[in-house]
């Protein structure tokens, strides 16, 4: 029996080595011997395709012996676990758990998990503790040892709780007050939406005879002789309403659609009335450039009906307007058109408690920092209100109006400028009032904890997706050596390993084509979007493609490196941290970081990266110039070989080096010299000014007189994308 188990351990032994030649590492054998051998063995150890090749029969056959012989001393023979229902244990699992974790769960090491997935669409040579698994091999593992599985509360303690800021219900009907009704004017290009709009805001600033400077926040107030207003958003109507829209968010109330009287219905013209329907927003028709001689307002009107907006004057609900915007004529009129409108629509709000609102644009200004300006749709904003939008919180510093006037108060449908803002908060983000800054930051910080777990169940999807990717590769692979013997298979493995080892970088890059991917971290939120806005500009996929495979803030983890491995990349780091651990890591794993603290520099060497990963281009430099005076033959044996005698025009010939033939302009042959004589003599250079004759490594090209022998040199040119960022 001792020289059985001698036998059996050289064995093993020589399937490590096998082993470590395919990559799979010692551990795992070690585990597979441990779990198929031990008491506790779990069921998939006893199955004979639990192992990864097939062939390894002979293996297999004597290790089931031996396992024969440990059951049989031990005097317990093996059962697979799956047999007793009753006995079978609980684990607590949930979505998302890592290896270590699921381990954990067991009360098994991470090997133990590892092996439940040999042989399932999982690449464990990319698997590491900390990866998470997918439901499906969670299951796998627990099905596999012959556990049972529970979803656990675990998890559902675990899901932190939402402290997210809403809105508010609906107000109660008591507490609404009327409010101005908040305008979009849109319509086809040119049909003069801006001339509008600046009419009616001079009208605004003459009819104050404030003097103050206008300011463009995004909207402004018009005031009607009988003291009623209007607020008109100032952004580009298209663009303001799809990112209000896309946001889910609403402001305007009415719609005014500019048609100007020459030129009718157009395109944008149908676009925006659909805007306004799938808003549900009433239209308010202004008829433009009714002074032009060509004006043809009822010709508007009457293409409108094709659209389903209906004219007063057709019998519909649509007023229509004609108006100048040039000469500002009936503008009032249409104001009041929207006043009417607003009427009907009944437009109010409850101007007490927390505020609501959203926000129309937000840009950082030199001295003041963040600004945004806000249409206030619920409550009273007052300064040293705190607020919160999207990822940015504020304490109301400042409020200013479009004339650039500090106001106190901000009340419904008022639109005002606030500063105070943390970061910048993006147009359409909903504005919501809260109690404290404390609360605030607890708002901020679960909605970054909410949008990092969403963004790790898309990476989770494209890792998953990757492993399929590579688990196929592999497959392809074993495929190629199947019907190898394992030993030759192994050899061939071991040489192509090596070839890869010594393959430089470059060459590498070269192989597995031209893609770059890399992962990005930033210290905060603003700095990564500044470097995303930047890749945003690469243009030159055509060279190398640019991978943005995973991005985020805070330092760089594990998970970044595991991403980094997984695709190839590389990760960049701007004014973040590498701990001591992750640097081991990445070290091991062959991952670059590259930690930067100014942008541009990061992108320089993303630059150089990119351009690395390009294949090289191989540029010719002349070394000398002949002219071919006289051509005639020499015979070797039975050879006759056609020699060239030429006179060095510019530069030498070098025998070593390359050679061209050219004749009228074209290149007809290229290689090198097989003799380079002068008179009679072999020689290795020959200067400008002298004859010589020479003979070339292809002997059925014919010279003729007038031809030229170019000798150069060919001169490696590293490759430099094209890509300008623009700085
Ligand atoms: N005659 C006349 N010309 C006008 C009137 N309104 C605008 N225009 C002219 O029409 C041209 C386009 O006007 P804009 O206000 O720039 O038109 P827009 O709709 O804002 O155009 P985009 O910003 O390109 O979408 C300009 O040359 C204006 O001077 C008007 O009422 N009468």
């Amino acid at each position: 029996m001792n020289q059985k188990l001698l036998k059996l351990e050289n064995l093993l032994r020589f399937h490590m080595i096998y082993r470590q030649l395919h990559g799979l590492d010692q551990r795992r054998i070690l585990a597979q011997w441990k779990h198929g051998f031990s008491s506790a063995s779990p069921g998939w150890a006893a199955q004979p395709h639990a192992w990864p090749w097939q062939t390894d029969v002979f293996l297999g056959t004597a290790l089931s012996q031996y396992r024969f012989l440990v059951t049989k001393k031990e005097k317990r023979p093996w059962k697979p676990q799956l047999s007793s229902t009753k006995s079978k244990k609980e684990v607590a699992v949930w979505i998302g758990m890592t290896v270590e974790e699921l381990a954990r769960a067991m009360e098994k090491d991470v090997d133990f998990v590892y092996e439940g997935l040999l042989n399932t669409a999982v690449d464990i040579d990319s698997l590491e503790a900390r990866s998470r698994l997918d439901e499906v091999w969670i299951k796998e593992v627990i099905k596999k040892a012959g556990m049972k599985l529970k979803w656990s509360k675990l998890k559902q303690d675990k899901v932190r709780e939402n402290r997210d800021a809403v809105r508010r219900p609906q107000a109660d009907p008591a507490l609404l007050i009327p409010r101005s009704p908040v305008v979009t004017i849109m319509g086809h290009v040119d049909h003069g939406k801006t001339t509008l709009l600046d009419k009616l805001r001079k009208t605004q600033v003459a009819a104050m005879e404030a003097g103050g400077i206008t300011q463009h926040i995004g909207a402004f107030l018009v005031s009607l002789p009988s003291g009623e207003k209007v607020t008109f958003l100032d952004t580009p109507g298209h663009a303001a309403f799809s990112a209000m829209r896309a946001r889910g968010a609403r402001v305007t109330d009415i719609v005014v659609l500019v048609v100007a009287a020459d030129d009718g219905v157009m395109k944008q013209t149908i676009e925006s009335i659909n805007h306004a329907r799938d808003a549900q927003v009433p239209i308010v028709l202004a008829i433009n450039k009714c002074d032009k001689a060509k004006a043809d307002p009822e010709k508007v009107k009457k293409d409108l009906l094709a659209y389903d907006v209906v004219c007063e004057d057709y019998g519909g609900e649509v007023q229509a307007v004609h108006v100048s915007a040039l000469t500002g004529e009936n503008l009032m009129s249409l104001a009041e058109a929207t006043i009417t409108l607003a009427e009907m629509l009944e437009l109010k709000a409850d101007p007490s408690g927390p505020v609501e609102g959203t926000v129309i644009e937000s840009f950082t200004d030199k001295g003041r920092g963040p600004v945004t300006t806000a249409i206030i749709q619920r409550g009273t904003l007052r300064k040293g209100s705190i607020l919160v939008a999207g990822k940015s919180w504020a304490k109301v510093r400042l409020m200013f109006d479009e004339n650039g006037k500090t106001v106190h108060e901000a009340y419904p449908s008022m639109p005002v400028g606030i500063i105070g803002w943390r970061d910048l908060p993006s147009a359409g983000d909903e504005i919501i009032e809260v109690e404290s800054e404390a609360r605030a930051r607890e708002v901020i910080d679960w909605r970054k904890f909410e949008q990092e777990q969403e963004k790790s169940k898309d990476d989770l999807k494209i890792i998953e997706e990757k492993r399929k990717e590579h688990q196929e590769a592999y497959q392809k692979v074993r495929e190629k050596y199947g019907t190898l013997l394992w030993k030759e298979r192994a050899f061939i493995k071991y040489l192509e390993r090596k070839e890869q080892k010594h393959l430089r970088p470059k060459e590498k890059a070269k192989r597995d084509s031209n893609v770059l991917p890399v992962i990005i971290k930033g210290d905060v939120d603003g700095s990564v979007e500044a470097i995303l806005d930047i890749i945003d500009t690469y243009d030159a996929s055509h060279e190398c493609e640019l991978e943005l495979v995973h991005f985020g803030v805070g330092d760089i983890s594990e998970n970044d490196i595991n991403f980094a491995e997984t695709f190839d990349g590389i990760i960049y780091g701007f004014n973040v941290n590498v701990s001591n651990i992750i640097q081991q890591s990445a070290a091991k794993k062959g991952v670059k970081i590259k930690l930067h603290k100014i942008i541009y520099r990061l992108i320089e060497d993303l630059q150089g990266e990119l351009s690395n990963r390009m294949p090289s281009t191989v540029e010719e430099h002349p070394v000398g110039e002949a002219s071919v005076l006289a051509t005639f033959s020499v015979t070797e044996g039975k050879r006759k070989i056609p020699v060239a005698g030429c006179r060095v025009q510019k530069g030498q010939l070098e025998k070593q080096k390359k050679f061209k033939l050219m004749r009228n302009g074209h290149v007809i042959w290229k290689g090198s010299l097989t003799s380079l004589k002068h008179h009679k003599d072999d020689i290795s250079v020959i200067k400008t000014g002298m004859e010589c004759g020479l003979s070339l490594d292809e002997e059925k090209i014919e010279f003729k007189v007038g031809d030229e022998i170019v000798c150069y040199e060919e001169k490696e040119v590293l490759a430099k994308t094209s890509w300008d960022p623009g700085f």
